[in-house]
């Protein structure tokens, strides 16, 4: 590093967890049965059986983790609503207790000097909106921006930052692609529905917000750079379709009013004429653009594998135990690529991180050097970002803890801060209190 990176005196420095996997108590208070408490406890859908009934216990402990935070310096704390705590149902019958853990949650975060950060919709919702078709209804978009209304208004003046939706596409291609998560039946047929519904009510959201909402408010998408394995045509025509597939899916809609070309190609006839209105309405312009990176991809041509027809060519580089390249310099690619080809909206990491094996805690310590390790090239990254003129304004670690991994359980570790399960001990590991010296020194330590 020849200059000492420095990060805007304003920029902001968070971490951020989702409620599915943090929560615990799943029921208490009144919540209706969300989507994946019911698929977690449908054996051999998550690994080791695991289930977040427990979790983090965080429903429970969030005064001890916001405390937790205030130690690490955090300026900010993304997290997420759990939909089936607010409306039982999905809509109609609200639960005022169910509402009132997020008031007491956002004030125990302003109290401590931590902005509060939420995301409405991070992958829980209701069982019973699946058993009404889900994403793929229709009226899931105005179920969302009712949900979203009732939000805006009760956290109004608590919650100024908000984001709609976390990550559509892993919605969509988890849920309706592998079957890896809720609804867990593929259903290429609906994709494309789905993923339409949640643009729209992604949309409708935004413009309710402009009603009866204050602050700031955005979406959230997951990007990963991809890269062809040969200069072959086949496998360039792969790598157009699983760009197009997965970072442009979302984002040509919102931000050029259209769908990638290559949709049609990779879904065929299931991809389906939609009304032109519909990109009206999703063209509803927001105020911030978060970005979740992790990994790159490098691909090439595979016609056996539908409906992307590509396949993965695993690269000689670190890995973390989730088996995705360490590829520091793809968060500065994906930056400078939303900037370049979309908009020059403020822009945030909203989620950043690594699971590695890390080992128990001994005399309060956990020495998680390669989380260390990986935090700094990424933070440099973002960094060098900044420094060509990206507007970015904040990043969030993901997670603040470790937490359930959603089909991989547990035993993906991504956590500043270790999680020993049953008892729910939290011990910060070095990558915590590394973190809280970047954000003491804006950067200077990196
Ligand atoms: O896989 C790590 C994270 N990716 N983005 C969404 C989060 O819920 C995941 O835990
Ligand atoms: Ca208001």
């Amino acid at each position: 590093m020849t200059t000492k990176p420095s990060f805007p005196a304003d920029f902001l420095w968070g971490a951020a967890t989702s409620a599915y996997q943090i929560e615990g108590s799943p029921l208490a208070d009144g919540a209706g049965v969300s989507n994946w408490h019911r698929f977690a406890h449908r054996p051999g859908t998550i690994a080791h059986g695991d289930h977040g009934d427990t979790a983090c216990d965080h429903y429970r402990r969030y005064e001890e983790d916001i405390q937790l935070m205030r130690e690490l310096g955090l300026q900010a704390y993304r997290f997420s609503i759990a939909w089936h705590r607010i409306f039982p149902e999905g809509r109609g019958r609200l639960n005022p207790k169910g509402l009132d853990f997020y008031l007491r949650l956002a004030d125990a975060l302003n109290n401590a000097g931590i902005v509060p950060c939420a995301t409405l919709h991070h992958w829980d919702w209701p069982a019973a909106l699946d058993d009404q078709g889900g994403w793929a209804h229709r009226d899931s978009a105005q179920w969302f921006a009712d949900y979203a209304h009732t939000l805006f208004r009760a956290l109004d003046g608590r919650v100024k930052h908000w984001a709609t939706l976390n990550e559509p596409w892993v919605i969509v291609h988890a849920g309706y692609i592998e079957g890896a998560h809720p609804p867990g039946v593929p259903a290429f047929a609906k994709a494309p529905h789905a993923a339409h519904n949640l643009l729209r009510g992604h949309a409708l959201a935004v413009q309710a917000f402009r009603a009866d909402g204050a602050g700031q408010i955005g979406l959230v998408v997951n990007l990963e750079p991809k890269f062809a394995a040969s200069a072959k045509p086949e496998d360039q025509a792969a790598l157009a379709r699983s760009h197009a597939y997965m970072n442009r899916w979302f984002l040509d809609p919102v931000f050029l009013g259209g769908y990638p070309e290559e949709m049609a190609d990779i879904f065929g006839a299931d991809w389906p004429r939609f009304p032109e209105e519909d990109f009206k309405l999703i063209r509803e312009p927001f105020d911030f653009l978060g970005i979740n990176y992790y990994s790159r991809t490098v691909v090439r041509d595979e016609p056996a594998n539908l409906p992307v027809r590509d396949a993965r060519v695993r690269q000689r580089a670190e890995h973390t135990a989730m088996d995705w390249e360490v590829f520091p310099e793809g968060l500065k690619t994906c930056l400078t690529w939303v900037k370049q080809r979309y908009t020059t909206l403020p822009l945030y990491v909203t989620e950043n991180g690594a699971a590695f094996a890390d080992p128990p805690a001994v005399a309060g310590r956990v020495a998680d050097p390669r989380r260390v390790a990986y935090l700094r090239d990424h933070l440099r990254a973002a960094h060098a970002a900044l420094a060509e003129g990206v507007d970015l304004k904040g990043y969030f670690a993901w997670s603040l803890l470790d937490n359930f991994e959603w089909a991989h359980g547990y035993g993906k570790r991504f956590g500043l801060v270790r999680v020993d399960y049953p008892t729910g001990t939290r011990t910060p590991k070095d990558s915590a209190r590394f973190y809280r010296r970047v954000i003491e020194s804006r950067g200077a330590v990196l």
